[in-house]
Parts: C-alpha cells; structure tokens; sequence
C-alpha cells in the first residue's frame, strides 16, 4: 500500500452518514428508541457539515459513537451475555484498538457497529447519527480475506460496486488497486496471491466503497510476521493520509500500540472495557522506546499477565 497512495484523499472521502436518531453527548441512557428515529433535534446539520467538508476535500473519516452498549445471545431463559455496559467515543480520523482475551465480545462489538445486528441495550452513532443498519460508509475487514475464488481480483474488488449498481467503478476499482499496491495483478486469480496479497485485496474490497470507517477484525491475524509489520506500516500510512476513522480487534498488543490513538482493554466476557489507554506517542512509533514499553507492560497487567511475562 506504500506507493501510489498520494491524491486520493478526495476519492475516499465522500458523505456516506446513515440517516436516523442523533446520538448526544455521554448520556449514557439505554435506548428504547427504534432504529431510525430522532432522539434529538439537530441531525441533518452534522451530515450537512461533514458532506461541505468532503466537498472541500478536507475531509474524511466519521466520528463513533458508542453509549451504555450492552448485548446477550440466547433467549430470555438461557441468556449469553456478551457486552455489559459499554461506552466510548472515537473521534473521525483516529483509530482505537480494542483488546480483549479470546470470546469476550469484541467481533460481536464489530458487527454491532457495521449495523450487521442491533444491540440489546444502548446506542451506537455514526456522527452522532444512530446506526440503523449496514452502510457501505462502515465496511468490515476480516482475518480471512473471503475472496470469491472464480472472480479476478479486480473483479472481487468490483462485486460490491457492481451488487449496488453504482456505474462507472472502473476508475475506482483501478483507484482502489493503486492504493494497495495491486495494480499489476488486477487480471489474477485469488489462488494467484500471497496471504498479504489476498489481504490487500480484502482491504481495496473496502476501500473501493470509499468508507468512512473501517472496522478490522484481526486483519494481519493470518499473516506471517514480516508481512504482518509491512501491512501495519501500510495501514498506517494510509489511515494517516486518508484520515478513514478505524477500530481494530487485534490480540497484539504491541499492533495496538504502534496503530492507535487510543486502546481499550476488555474484561472476559460479558465484555467491559476496564482499561483505556491514551496512546500519544509521536509517530513513527518505536517497540523499544521506554514510552512504548512501559504501555506495553501495562496493558499486559491488564489483560491478567504476571510480571515476568509483562516485560
Ligand atoms: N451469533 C452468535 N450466536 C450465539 N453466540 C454468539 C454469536 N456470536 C458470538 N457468540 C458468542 O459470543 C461470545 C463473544 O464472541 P466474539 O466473537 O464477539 O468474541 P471475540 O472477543 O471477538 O473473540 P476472539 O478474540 O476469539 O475472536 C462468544 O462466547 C461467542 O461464542
């Protein structure tokens, strides 16, 4: 994804907010609202702002918000509760890793977020527009790139685009392509393709629909350590550039340390976030700064980890 980024900013960035409720500030109230309805005057102003921005070619990614998010599985009798009571914001542009031991809800938060299912309890906005349901504008990217094998990756890149029936994708899947360095294997086929090459074609998938927020589950999680550390580079630079608002699932903490503004450590399952972490660190970020040790320990605890294994 190194070259061929420069330009895009407009390209990527375009209005693409979900019409429904606005979200206000921390009240933290459990929503009985239904998806879609205003809880507060005032919502066709953000998106009318954030479209003027797009407009001008500044802007970019969307602001999350996430309020008093609880959720179960299961029914009544035999409930699984998977998130207690989850609040946080990220602003647009930025990226927030969230960390958690295994099964503790993290992807479920994910989904809950893209819209693929409504939370039990609480509220989730989209500058502070309350999310209704899945929009191109909050796209997911999996560990498992899931590309249609019989496809070229240029035509997986194109299926969304072509499914939506939005016209004219070419230049945009040839845009999305340069982005992530695969121009010159647009003709191939996903079996053609390294696992870093078949994960750059899941993320140009994305970035193709021009999103406002990525939501990454574990996206480098299949990758071999080299390849692992080009693509957070890659990511990196191109949410930098970009300003894409981005939440990412990892299990590594030090990925979270070397990507995100801000990291949130969940308990064991039902999730709540028990530690948040302000990562201020200038870019570029270096594993053996003692800033970047001393955070790495610390979220360690966090996640339950004895002393020795902490440093
Ligand atoms: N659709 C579903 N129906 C029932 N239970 C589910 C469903 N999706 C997830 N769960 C359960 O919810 C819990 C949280 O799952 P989730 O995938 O969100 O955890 P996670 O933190 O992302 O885990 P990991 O880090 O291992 O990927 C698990 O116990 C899982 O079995």
């Amino acid at each position: 994804m190194g070259a061929g980024m420069g330009g895009l900013c407009q390209s990527l960035c375009r209005a693409g907010g979900d019409v429904g409720a606005v979200l206000g500030p921390d009240d933290g109230a459990v929503c009985r609202a239904p998806p879609g309805a205003a809880l507060e005057p005032g919502d066709g102003s953000v998106v009318t702002a954030a479209a003027e921005k797009i407009v001008a070619g500044v802007s970019v990614g969307a602001s999350v918000q996430v309020r008093a998010v609880s959720h179960a599985f299961g029914d009544a009798a035999r409930p699984l509760p998977v998130l207690d009571d989850v609040s946080f914001d990220v602003p647009a542009g930025e990226t927030v890793a969230l960390l958690g031991p295994s099964g503790c809800g993290k992807s479920t938060l994910l989904r809950l977020i893209a819209g693929l299912d409504a939370p039990r309890a609480g509220r989730i906005g989209v500058d502070h527009v309350r999310v209704a349901g899945p929009d191109p504008s909050r796209l997911l990217v999996f560990q498992d790139p899931l590309l249609l094998p019989w496809r070229t990756v240029e035509a997986n890149v194109a299926y969304g685009l072509q499914a939506r029936g939005i016209g004219g994708g070419e230049d945009r899947v040839a845009q999305a392509l340069r982005l992530v360095g695969l121009a010159d294997f647009a003709g191939a086929y996903p079996h053609e393709l390294s696992g870093g090459m078949a994960q750059r074609a899941a993320f140009a998938r994305a970035l193709v629909n021009h999103p406002r927020v990525l939501l990454l589950d574990e996206p480098f999680g299949k990758l071999d350590s080299l390849t692992r550390m080009t693509m957070q580079e890659e990511l990196l630079a191109l949410a930098r550039r970009h300003a894409f608002t981005t939440i990412l699932v990892t299990h590594d903490v030090e990925e979270a340390l070397l990507l995100a503004t801000k990291i949130l450590v969940f308990s064991p399952r039902p999730a709540r976030i028990i530690r948040e972490v302000d990562n201020g660190l200038p870019f570029p970020r270096f594993r053996d700064d003692p800033a970047f040790i001393a955070r790495r320990r610390d979220i360690l605890i966090a996640l339950g980890h004895g002393e020795e294994f902490a440093r």
